[in-house]
């Protein structure tokens, strides 16, 4: 071959390639808008037609393609194709048979971006799902919680402490971290046995939820390409940490996670107790297991300690943050709070007791409010149709494809929440009123893949927030606008970095 022909080469092949890429783009949107199984779906041309829509809107002006999903369902109703295989519903009617206890609807490939296959809560498969989930209910039971709800009770403490040591300091406190932190020293203390103390440190955790936060984005990008996702895990960690931040600590925080199994595991085989059982010990006992349970294995382990710390964080931090924001900016709403519990509990000093704080009703309809304007997991929870198809709103959806339906539109459904953006507890005061509008309140999803973590999340609610309210009933906030409330959605929802965060002040 002459110099001649290797240079010509050299240019006729990348435009052929490139040639090759577009037709098949453009071959595949065809077939997506007019061939495909959902082509008789509405919605966006674009949106069916290639992925690269979603990945637009997620990836531009922050992750909110939540958002772009609810102003869709406005324009073309109660169905609409959000990417070419799956389509986002928004009527209540929908989500219980979709999210019923013994559902087969298997959850759908983007949990795999998650890289956490073994984990319960990435498992899609129904049935392995089933025996799974059966090994570590009881150890997030109510009757578990209420017996390890000391462990909570002492980062109210700690919370209390550290608001009279910032007030007498004449300073003010960043509950945004201390919330988040509570919820990462119970979930640690309660689940591993070993407690992260983020209480503890000068920077109340900022650094540990930046470091969560940071690695967001990447779920996205392995979701979209999940080829990507083993070539960047399989890295040895210096080098992942180089070329990507993020993808160093994904793989930084599941070391480390690893590492608390191996400890465990390792006193367990050479008989050495533990000073209280945890979710470890829990997982690698055989007993009172389904028969086909199959011990795990570190790495499996590693799986399911990273995915319960990553669902607890920011989901129960956020919600104490919406309730508590809302209630002390609020100084009606506040007023009638104080009154409650200083009838319920007249010495401030008390232990407030979580099933006695259940009881307040004006204290539940709070917290109901704090979960429904920080939306749980405010985008959406995606699902594999089962054999045989299934029918909403009479359009008929084949089997194989993914329905999806989300907090964020259901949460702010009008026949349900009128004036929805409104925190108003009142709406939930009126026993039959409450029942109607608890069909639309999802933030822990519902059915057999509903949140495990759900009474432990309660329990830190009530006793967290009552605790706050009673003892420091002059406390004032600094002003939040609607964008520092804003969510990106990595699957938790995360205020923008760049947000005002949530303090207090006052005096004691
Ligand atoms: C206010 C706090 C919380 C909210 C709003 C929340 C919300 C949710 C939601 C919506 C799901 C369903 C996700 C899906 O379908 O993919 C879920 C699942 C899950 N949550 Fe929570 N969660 C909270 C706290 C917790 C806590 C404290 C834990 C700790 C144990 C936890 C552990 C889990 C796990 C392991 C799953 C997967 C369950 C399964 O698939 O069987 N969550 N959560």
């Amino acid at each position: 071959m002459n110099q001649l022909e290797g240079s010509s080469l050299a240019v006729v092949l990348p435009v052929a390639l490139a040639l090759y890429f577009l037709a098949s783009l453009v071959y595949t949107a065809i077939y997506n808008i007019f061939f495909h199984p959902l082509a008789h779906v509405p919605g966006p041309k674009l949106a069916g037609a290639t992925y690269l829509y979603q990945t637009y809107h997620c990836f531009v002006g922050g992750s909110r393609y939540y958002v772009k999903i609810k102003k869709l369902h406005d324009i073309y109703g109660p169905l609409v194709r959000i990417t070419p295989d799956e389509v986002h519903l928004s009527d209540p009617d929908n989500y219980e048979k979709i999210n019923y206890v013994g559902s087969k609807y298997g959850k759908s490939a983007l949990y795999d971006a998650f890289g956490i296959g073994y984990s319960t809560f990435s498992t899609r498969s129904p049935e392995v799902h089933r025996i799974r989930r059966g090994a570590l209910n009881p150890f997030f039971s109510r009757k578990m919680v209420l017996e390890l709800e000391n462990i909570v009770q002492i980062r109210a403490e700690k919370l209390t402490t550290l608001v009279k040591q910032a007030f007498s300091a004449g300073k003010a406190l960043n509950l945004h971290y201390a919330f988040r932190s509570i919820s990462v020293d119970v979930i640690t203390d309660y689940a591993f046995g070993q407690c992260y103390d983020l209480l503890d440190r000068p920077d109340l955790g900022e650094t540990f939820f930046d470091m969560v936060q940071g690695i967001g984005p990447t779920m996205w990008l392995f979701m979209q390409w999940p080829g990507l996702q083993k070539i960047a895990l399989g890295m040895p960690p210096a080098i992942a940490s180089f070329m990507s931040p993020p993808v160093g600590q994904v793989i930084q925080l599941t070391a480390h996670c690893r590492k608390q199994c191996a400890a465990v595991k390792e006193a367990m085989d050479s008989g050495r107790a533990e000073t209280r059982p945890s979710i470890f010990q829990a997982l690698l006992s055989p007993q009172e297991k389904d028969v086909d349970y199959v011990i795990p294995t570190v790495d499996d382990l590693k799986d399911e300690a990273y995915s319960v710390l990553a669902a607890s964080a920011d989901t129960t931090g956020n919600a104490m943050t919406v309730a508590a924001y809302k209630v002390v900016s609020n100084p009606e709403i506040f007023a009638k709070v104080k009154k409650e519990l200083e009838a319920e509990f007249p010495d401030p000093n008390e232990r407030l007791s979580f099933v006695r704080l259940e009881t307040l009703p004006y204290l539940s309809a709070v917290i109901k409010e704090g979960l429904r304007l920080s939306f749980g997991v405010p985008g959406r929870l995606p699902r594999d149709v089962p054999e045989g198809g299934a029918t909403f709103n009479g359009v008929f959806i084949p089997a194989g494809s993914v329905v999806s339906m989300s907090s964020w539109v259901l949460h702010q459904d009008p026949e349900y929440f009128p004036d929805p953006l409104k925190f108003d507890p009142d709406r939930w005061l009126d026993p039959k009123e409450a029942r109607r509008i608890d069909k639309a309140f999802v933030p822990f999803g519902k059915g057999t893949r509903g949140c495990v973590g759900m009474p432990l999340a309660y329990c830190e609610l009530y006793v967290s927030l009552g605790t706050l309210f009673r003892r420091f009933p002059t406390m004032k906030s600094n002003v939040l606008t609607p964008a520092d409330l804003v969510y990106d959605d990595y699957f938790s929802g995360y205020h923008p970095t760049s947000a005002t965060k949530f303090h207090v002040t006052g005096s004691i």
